[in-house]
């Protein structure tokens, strides 16, 4: 079984808890490639950046969203930097892929001084800036559809997703 649906997007756009508010609403499991990470590695997801590095944690990621993508059958959430990986974007084919799309103003608000993400910790405004630069057309080239989620409430983006997954 696939998962229903697998959200991406740029760090702050929402996928952790739009996701997990979206498999409550359909009564379906909730997935996120983070946890799954954190508990291969026994530790939380900046300890990882600082004792074994990010080519590391890419690489638990991989295996991590391929895991998910193959045994998952709900709502999936994966890291922000998951399309990187081109085996990756290649694994999304064939999946329902939503885009929760956020542009610098609302995610710079959201993720704060980046507490919890490592990448973000030093200058998150700028950080953040080119981040979305060299992902937004990864993020375009997965997603099989885009929900604005820019000055909207969670619940609207969760209600917004619903519609377009089939009853
Ligand atoms: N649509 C939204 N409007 C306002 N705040 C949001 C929205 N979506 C998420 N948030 C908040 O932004 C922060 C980051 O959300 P999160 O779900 O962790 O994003 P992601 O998993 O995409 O990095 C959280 O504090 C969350 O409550
Ligand atoms: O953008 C990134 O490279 C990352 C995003 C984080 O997930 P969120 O997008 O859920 O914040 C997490 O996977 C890690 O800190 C790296
Ligand atoms: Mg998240």
């Amino acid at each position: 079984m696939a998962p229903v649906v697998v959200l991406v997007g740029a760090p702050g756009c929402g996928k952790t808890t739009v996701g997990r508010a979206l498999a409550a609403t359909l009564g379906v499991e909730f997935r996120d490639t983070d946890t799954d990470i954190e508990q291969m590695a026994g530790k939380p997801i900046p300890e990882i950046f600082i004792d074994e590095g990010e080519a590391h944690f890419r690489t638990l990621e991989r295996a991590a969203v391929a895991a998910a993508l193959a045994g998952g059958t709900g709502v999936l959430a994966l890291g922000g930097g998951a399309v990187l990986a081109e085996e990756t974007r290649a694994a999304l084919i064939g999946h329902r892929v939503v885009h929760l799309s956020v542009e610098l103003p609302d995610a710079v608000r959201r993720v704060g001084l980046g507490a919890g993400r490592p990448l973000l910790a030093l200058n998150p405004r700028a950080t953040l800036k080119h981040l979305m630069d060299q992902r937004r057309p990864l993020y375009a080239e997965v997603a099989t559809e885009t929900v604005v989620t820019d000055g909207r409430a969670p619940a609207q983006v969760v209600a917004e997703v619903a519609a377009l997954l089939p009853r």
